[in-house]
């Protein structure tokens, strides 16, 4: 203990020379100023790499070192959640990022497969002080005894599967269990499809592997960000603070929702509208409807003109029509095409009238003259109008608004789900405005604009890199070094191609920012949660933003709720890749109980009863309880007092329609579109508990619930579930045992 205890403390003083240095660097470099393009690159460069040499620092607050490698060869690595290195010529490794090839036997080794290991030790710190070890002996020849030897390896994993909740979801570093570590660091190319039942770890695998990722192909992923896709803002709010803290900030995370720059969809969909939004056939009406757009005129448009009535008829219109859409490009694209073949037509008409030769001789105006009628009519503010209304420029928005309130080429059915006139836009709605941008070509220039005039607000990054590392100083800083100098250095560097772009303005965002204001980035790895969720016209924006494949998609077809979910990974996944997807499974369940999951699994069996649930890592001795009741929010009310932890979260999952009534009888609840999961008690309707967890939930009205919300919900709780209700139970929870209300109540 005082050994490891020592080295911890050697850590943070190499961490805090390297951060030091860094905002040294930083404060000289814009202290220097300088003028002209040049200094200010440079200084440019220098204040992104050393800020992201901070925010790794800061992440390596916590728990910094929290294992030791010591192989049979005399190798002895210590394992961290950055790797630093000594200030000496060899710059000998101190400690070893965890992500590195040299820290996989920590995640792998077995003692039938010990990997060249001789013992395995798990350092548990809280702050910088060293609090417990764990040994595994995978030589059992090693004759070496230190104590702290555990009968129990899976004494961490444990451990940290029992802490109180916070309401923000943690890193896994010092426990990733085999089948989740080759996961997290399978190839980065291709698609590759995790799927898992509730508790899995599927969320924190695929965090895990974005920062893995990150780390191994950092030079190409800093350029073009990962972006990540959750179903909710609640939710990306609760994984928001993994990746941060394991040092890496180069992800955009965003809901479906969230991915046309410029529009906020705070509007929601009924079921069947957002089905019949989300349906493929989407696609082939907007295309439809914007062919529609590029018009012929009925009874010929005539247009006056200073040397001469000009007429566009069908004829000229239907020419100049097919001439554009020979072209292939998107509508607003091809209007060059359609006004300059018009333009043509209708100088050749002048020029007929007016070159005419009396007596029946050839044109008689020369082609200087012709040049001229032509630019003339190219010029005339009614010969605009006229193209204008025959094929008019549109934008994303306008079309689909119009189309939204007078829906064709759709089953008449479908056009009344969704017929809608003004109003918010919906998640739904941005996947046809992403759709509606790419069939007419839009520039993304307003949308650019607009980010580009937010940017310019906000306060200068180069000061709020000073407050930062000015306003970190009042924490103190445990010293950390700098682990592997390649990695570090290499870290958030600036690329040329970012470079290039820089005009006399220099761009200080980093690319995960550029990305969030640009529709037609594309980013270097997609992974999307929940994605068992999305519809076929989500999937078509999500493919558009990542043209390499490079994807890593999460899922369980189990917990699949909304109306436009495709189903089969085939069913999502061919039209893209064919069958040429990796597809695995996690099969441990690592949130709930097995008493709560075996509750849960009845509700799933009842209707599909073969149905296999992933094996709970653990079992609690708590079982799930259920109360018959009078008057729901009472009752509820009573079981959340009755039951709210000191430490840990509290969260109560209730039918849509319930919710009012019951944020009326939880007055200190979390409730909303938006929930403050930091809150001892939260309340939710399923849809938005997806992907989350308490220590201890309370689901009301279970009766009301469709059945894969119901296996959503009974599987959020890491250790306590109650189930209260007034109306029957719905089979498989008739198991429960019935508990009377608590004494106050009754
Ligand atoms: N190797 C591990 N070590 C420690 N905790 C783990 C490990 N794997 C998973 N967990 C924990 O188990 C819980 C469930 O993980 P996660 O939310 O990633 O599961 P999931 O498969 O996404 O679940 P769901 O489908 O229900 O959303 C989390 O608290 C996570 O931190």
């Amino acid at each position: 203990m005082r050994h490891e205890q020592e080295f911890t403390d050697l850590l943070h003083e190499r961490l805090g020379e390297l951060r030091a240095q860094a905002e040294a660097a930083v404060r000289e470099a814009l202290a220097r100023g300088g003028s002209g393009f040049q200094a200010r690159l440079e200084r440019d460069v220098l204040v992104a790499e050393r800020s992201g040499l901070l925010a790794a620092f800061d992440s390596g607050e916590h728990g910094l070192c929290f294992g030791r490698l010591l192989f049979r060869d005399g190798r002895d690595h210590h394992i961290g959640r950055i790797g630093l290195r000594r200030d000496d010529e060899a710059r000998t490794p101190l400690v070893v990022d965890w992500r590195a090839e040299v820290a996989r036997p920590f995640y792998l080794a077995t003692g039938h497969a010990p990997m060249g290991l001789r013992r395995r030790r798990h350092i548990s710190t809280e702050g910088r002080r060293v609090t417990a070890l764990h040994d595994e002996l995978l030589d059992l020849a090693d004759a070496e005894r230190t104590g702290h030897e555990g009968a129990d390896a899976d004494a961490v994993l444990l451990a940290a599967l029992d802490a109180a909740r916070t309401g923000r979801m943690h890193d896994i570093v010092q426990t990733i269990q085999a089948e989740q570590d080759r996961i997290i660091r399978a190839p980065q190319r291709g698609v590759l499809v995790v799927e898992g039942g509730p508790g899995t770890g599927k969320t924190a695998v695929a965090l895990h592997r974005a920062a893995y990722l990150l780390y191994a192909h950092r030079e190409q992923l800093a350029k073009r960000a990962v972006l990540i896709v959750g179903p909710n803002p609640a939710f990306l709010g609760y994984i928001g603070e993994v990746l941060p803290a394991l040092g890496e900030t180069g992800v955009l995370l965003a809901t479906p929702g969230e991915l046309f720059p410029g529009v906020r969809a705070t509007g929601t969909d009924s079921p069947a509208a957002a089905a019949v939004k989300g349906d493929a056939a989407m696609a082939g009406a907007l295309a439809r409807y914007v062919a529609d757009r590029q018009t012929v005129p009925g009874p010929a448009l005539v247009i006056d003109h200073e040397d001469g009535e000009l007429v566009l008829d069908a004829a000229i219109a239907e020419d100049a029509r097919a001439y554009a859409r020979a072209t292939k490009l998107p509508h607003n694209l091809a209007r060059p095409a359609f006004a300059l073949h018009v333009v043509d037509a209708l100088t050749a008409q002048l020029a007929d009238r007016l070159g005419a030769d009396p007596f029946g001789g050839p044109n008689l105006l020369g082609p200087d003259d012709i040049a001229q009628l032509g630019k003339g009519i190219a010029l005339s503010r009614e010969v605009h109008a006229a193209i204008e209304e025959l094929w008019p420029v549109l934008t994303p928005q306008q079309l689909v608004a119009e189309f939204l309130a007078d829906p064709v080429h759709l089953p008449e059915e479908d056009a009344a789900a969704i017929r809608r006139r003004g109003g918010a836009w919906t998640p739904a709605d941005v996947a046809l405005l992403d759709e509606a941008a790419e069939l007419l070509g839009e520039d993304d220039a307003a949308a650019r604009a607009a980010a580009e005039a937010e940017r310019r607000e906000r306060v200068a990054y180069a000061q709020g890199v000073l407050d930062l590392s000015y306003g970190s100083r009042t924490q103190e800083f445990e010293d950390l070094d700098d682990e592997d100098a390649e990695v570090l250095a290499a870290h958030d560097l600036i690329d040329a191609e970012r470079l290039a772009d820089r005009h006399e303005e220099a761009d200080h965002r980093t690319a995960a920012e550029r990305a969030a204001a640009d529709r037609t980035w594309a980013f270097g790895h997609v992974i999307v949660d929940e994605a068992q969720e999305l519809s076929a016209m989500a999937w078509r924006i999500l493919m558009r933003r990542c043209p390499t494949r490079s994807m890593t998609l999460v899922g369980d077809p189990a917990q699949t709720a909304e109306p436009g979910g495709l189903g089969t990974w085939d069913a999502i996944l061919g039209p893209y890749v064919g069958d040429r997807f990796e597809h695995v499974r996690l099969g441990v369940n690592y949130r709930t109980p097995a008493e709560i999951m075996e509750v849960a699994a009845g509700v799933v069996r009842a209707v599909e009863p073969g149905f296999e649930p992933p094996r709970s890592v653990r079992a609690t001795g708590v079982r799930p309880w259920a109360r018959h009741a009078a008057d729901l929010p009472s009752a509820v009310a009573a079981a959340v007092a009755a039951a709210t932890p000191e430490v840990g979260r509290l969260a109560v999952i209730a039918p849509r329609p319930r919710l009012g009534a019951l944020a009326a009888a939880l007055p200190g609840a979390s409730a909303g579109p938006e929930p403050d999961l930091t809150r001892p008690v939260v309340l939710l309707d399923p849809r938005q508990a997806k992907g989350l967890e308490f220590d201890t939930v309370i689901v009301a009205e279970p009766g009301e619930f469709a059945t894969s919300d119901l296996y959503v919900a009974l599987t959020r709780a890491t250790q306590r579930l109650g189930v209260v209700h007034t109306g029957p139970l719905p089979e498989g929870l008739g198991v429960l045992e019935q508990e009377a209300a608590p004494a106050a109540v009754a």
